[in-house]
């Protein structure tokens, strides 16, 4: 199908008003990105944490990652799962999720193309190819929305399809086969990742959002994006949006080095981004990417042209360095930072404190990764964000002696408030905004401010942080997070208050 931009406009705003998420004077629009293809714009100047849209998955489904953990097919619980009783080899919790109207159609399709019943080891990999099957199912004016969006032809996409037909032996009709092949690529050049659920019963999904699909991405983004508890995706500005500008998310990592998004978006969606970020060899002087000289052990190492990497060179020394040696030293700190158990803390700590310095610079992506992790692990409450780090701090926090916040340090604790404050400012050196992960952040100091008081309070001597400092803190936590269901509960309790209040 040729994409326009009427037809686009036109079935988007259809596509909205069905799910009733249309809003009048709605502050974008569809047009012709200079970076190829479509993109979505503002049509009035946006606020910061003003509302650009919420938008509804035409289709949502497991991931076909062999590492994702198994959920329900239907209600996305990862307990008490079991075979379909119908034999279709789909997963399910429950009775109710097996008689659900979603569940009992995809059943239906699935035993069509049996000619034997799947076996139990099989089913895994039925549910992991379960998205392309859903497609089938829409109605033909869900089809024609995942029509209007981007697929890029790859042999790397689709392979779904091929696990359904070798592995499961399935009797796929051709005209089947085909959408769904050509929906394994608009999935994966478009599709969210979408955490279902709540605290220690979380999965994570893939949902195709199509206005969320038709923004472009930059690696210094002006949107932030939340899923709400019925996975609708809430888009905010994280800045103030121009009136003309292009709406962008960031589709990578944000404390990721340019090399690192770079390649990921490469591989990942077939471009190769040239956002101001991108160009600029400091990334807005913050050195993300850089390693210290090892001629005069002061400069920092950094590309002579970000966009190529094949030369860098010292800023104070000018020698130049081999880009195999940057990148075997990023190697190495990334393979380091990879095999660290949650319980290491104390070796991660002499890497970030007395290895480190002699290697990199401050902001190296290494040393953000690394403080970012220890955050997390020193965090006693379960923030849900980071699923495999919560998923892993479950088990340290319920089994290991000393990182419940009871059993924090006052110098852990100290370091910990440190780390926040450092990686705030680097996300500002960024030039992020309001985006989630400084919500998170702010959360996370919050959260140290309140023990530190508690402490002091219970010694007897004088708060450190004032009240007002506290609250303020927690304000634009809450405000940067607002709706997300993996927000923590007194942020969350904070939302429902203001809702109430609205009411009355
Ligand atoms: C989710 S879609 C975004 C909408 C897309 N431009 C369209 O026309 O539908 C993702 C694809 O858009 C293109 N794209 C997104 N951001 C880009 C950027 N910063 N530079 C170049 N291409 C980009 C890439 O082809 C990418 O795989």
């Amino acid at each position: 199908m040729q994409r326009n931009i009427e037809t686009i406009t036109q079935t988007i705003h259809k596509y909205l008003e069905r799910k009733s998420l249309a809003i009048e004077d709605a502050p974008w629009e569809i047009k012709k990105s200079e970076l190829g293809g479509f993109g979505v714009f503002a049509t009035r100047a946006i606020e910061v944490g003003e509302l650009i849209f919420k938008d509804f998955p035409v289709i949502l489904g497991p991931r076909a990652a062999p590492t994702c953990p198994l959920s329900c097919v239907s209600c996305y619980s990862r307990r008490d799962l079991r075979l379909c009783g119908k034999k279709c080899g789909l997963l399910v919790c429950s009775e109710k999720c097996e008689k659900s109207l979603g569940h009992q159609k995809e059943c239906k399709v699935v035993r069509q193309w049996q000619s034997k019943p799947i076996s139990e080891d099989l089913s895994v990999q039925l549910v992991r190819v379960l998205s392309p099957i859903r497609s089938l199912l829409l109605g033909e004016e869900d089809k024609s929305v995942v029509k209007c969006l981007k697929a890029h032809k790859s042999d790397q996409h689709g392979f779904e399809v091929d696990v359904m037909k070798d592995a499961l032996a399935l009797n796929v009709k051709e005209d089947e086969e085909k959408f769904m092949r050509f929906v394994c690529s608009v999935m994966d050049s478009n599709a969210f990742e979408v955490l279902v659920g709540f605290e220690d019963n979380q999965a994570s999904v893939k949902g195709l959002y199509p206005l969320g699909s038709l923004a472009n991405h930059s690696c210094c983004p002006n949107t932030c994006h939340v899923f709400d508890d019925k996975q609708h995706m809430v888009v905010r500005a994280s800045k103030f949006i121009p009136q003309g500008s292009e709406i962008f998310h960031s589709y990578s990592r944000l404390i990721w080095s340019t090399s690192a998004r770079r390649f990921h978006l490469y591989r990942t969606k077939h471009f190769l981004c040239k956002c101001q970020r991108c160009e600029d060899p400091t990334e807005f002087g913050s050195y993300i990417g850089s390693i210290l000289c090892k001629v005069c052990k002061t400069g920092k190492v950094i590309p002579t042209n970000s966009l190529q990497t094949d030369k860098w060179q010292c800023e104070v020394c000018g020698s130049l360095i081999k880009k195999e040696e940057v990148a075997n030293i990023t190697f190495v700190l990334g393979s380091a930072l990879n095999s660290f158990d949650d319980d290491d803390v104390a070796v991660m700590l002499r890497l970030l404190h007395q290895k480190l310095p002699n290697l990199v610079p401050e902001n190296n992506q290494t040393v953000v990764e690394l403080k970012y992790k220890l955050i997390w692990i020193l965090v006693p409450e379960n923030n849900q964000t980071v699923v495999e780090l919560k998923y892993k701090l479950i088990w340290i926090l319920g089994h290991q002696q000393g990182f419940a916040w009871n059993d924090l340090s006052d110098e852990y604790l100290s370091l910990k408030v440190n780390f926040c404050r450092d990686l705030l400012a680097l996300l500002e050196l960024l030039r992020l905004g309001q985006c989630k992960m400084r919500g998170l952040l702010l959360y996370e100091l919050y959260s140290c401010y309140n023990e530190q008081n508690n402490r002091q309070t219970k010694s007897g001597s004088v708060s450190k942080v004032h009240e007002n400092q506290m609250k303020s803190v927690l304000q634009e936590a809450a405000d940067i997070l607002m709706y997300d269901v993996t927000a923590p509960a007194e942020i969350k309790r904070m939302w429902s208050e203001e809702v109430q209040l609205k009411k009355k």
